[in-house]
């Protein structure tokens, strides 16, 4: 008999049809990464933070490249680097500094990532991800998740930020997600709804923040897209992506977002326009990006970037302290 006890066929009995044993996954594409992180090494990770900080964050920031200094605003921080927390990945991109932050910030407790795992790095998608379900088992109810992305919508300026509302998968078009594999019901369902993905109140909120700081033609709401990277697209993918819908192209949080509202966080999301894409062609060099560019432009606005947080940061702390 079948030695699971799930169902009642022989084993490996000539002529009978074996069935597919819950525990016997073989007959799938391996996708071993995505069960690199069962529920328990999540909840381990999660437990060395919070015993190690004495603090359940409820508000997790994610810096992109360059936008590092939204975590130095961290009051009393207690510093992880991702090299001593068990099993982190280690970042190795430039502007990425590869520490997680724990401590207050507008009063409120929270947790940031001075560094994102991207895909190009070769980190596959549920592990560029995994830091989401950490916060989650941490305790964080609102994910910050901060980009640098290029500009395709010709009315965005460099240093405009894009309040996300929505997103354009592409790795997703191409059959990858970070919630590939056998889903965990603990963290959340197997087919989960991204529609509203981005929260109206927060968006909202940031819009009225964006007034009151004197930079509301610096803000925008628009749709961003997320390529695999490590290359900037070309005009023809940039002209595909403008007719798509798509107001601002980069090589990250999308996988995020989704690990985020699998598991029921509430979402804000920013791209800083480090770069204009240019849709048309022409010999102009200047119009070809670069991660040197993208950086300096972060560092640039970082004062608008940290101020745009820290302020709704405080709202949200206000209204349910
Ligand atoms: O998305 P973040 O991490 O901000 O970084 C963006 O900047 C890098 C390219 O310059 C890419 O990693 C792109 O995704
Ligand atoms: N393309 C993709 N990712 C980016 C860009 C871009 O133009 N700028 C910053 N990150």
């Amino acid at each position: 008999m079948c030695n699971t006890n799930c169902c009642s066929n022989p084993k490996g009995k000539a002529g009978t049809k074996t069935a597919i044993h819950s525990e016997d996954r073989s007959d799938i594409i391996p996708t071993p990464d995505s069960q690199l992180y069962p529920y328990e090494v999540i909840e381990e990770i999660a437990d060395f933070i919070t015993k190690g900080s004495g603090m359940r964050p409820r508000i997790g920031i994610i810096c992109g490249s360059g936008l590092g200094s939204l975590a130095d605003m961290i009051q009393d921080p207690k510093i992880f680097e991702y090299e001593k927390i068990p099993n982190f990945p280690v970042s190795t991109v430039e502007g990425h500094a590869g520490r997680l932050v724990v401590g207050t910030l507008e009063g409120a407790t929270v947790m940031a990532m001075q560094g994102r795992f991207h895909f190009y790095e070769g980190y596959p998608l549920a592990k560029c991800s995994m830091p989401v379900r950490v916060m989650k088992l941490c305790g964080v109810e609102y994910l910050f998740a901060t980009n640098a992305a290029g500009g395709i919508n010709p009315r965005f300026a460099v240093g405009d930020i894009m309040l996300m509302h929505d997103h354009v998968n592409m790795l997703g078009f191409a059959g990858n997600s970070p919630l590939q594999g056998p889903n965990d019901p603990r963290f959340g369902p197997r087919f989960p709804a991204l529609v509203n993905s981005y929260n109206k109140d927060l968006i909202n909120k940031a819009i009225e923040i964006g007034k009151a700081m004197g930079i509301e033609s610096n803000i925008h709401v628009g749709v961003y897209s997320c390529l695999g990277g490590p290359n900037y697209e070309t005009i023809a993918e940039l002209k595909a992506l403008r007719m798509m819908g798509v107001d601002a192209v980069g090589m990250s949080t999308v996988h995020e977002v989704i690990t985020a509202r699998h598991c029921d966080m509430k979402v804000f999301a920013f791209s800083l326009i480090t770069n204009k894409c240019a849709t048309e062609y022409s010999d102009k060099k200047d119009e070809e990006a670069n991660h040197e560019e993208v950086m300096a432009v972060a560092k640039n606005r970082q004062k608008a970037c940290c101020e745009l947080v820290s302020r709704l940061i405080r709202e949200i702390h206000m209204a349910s302290p």
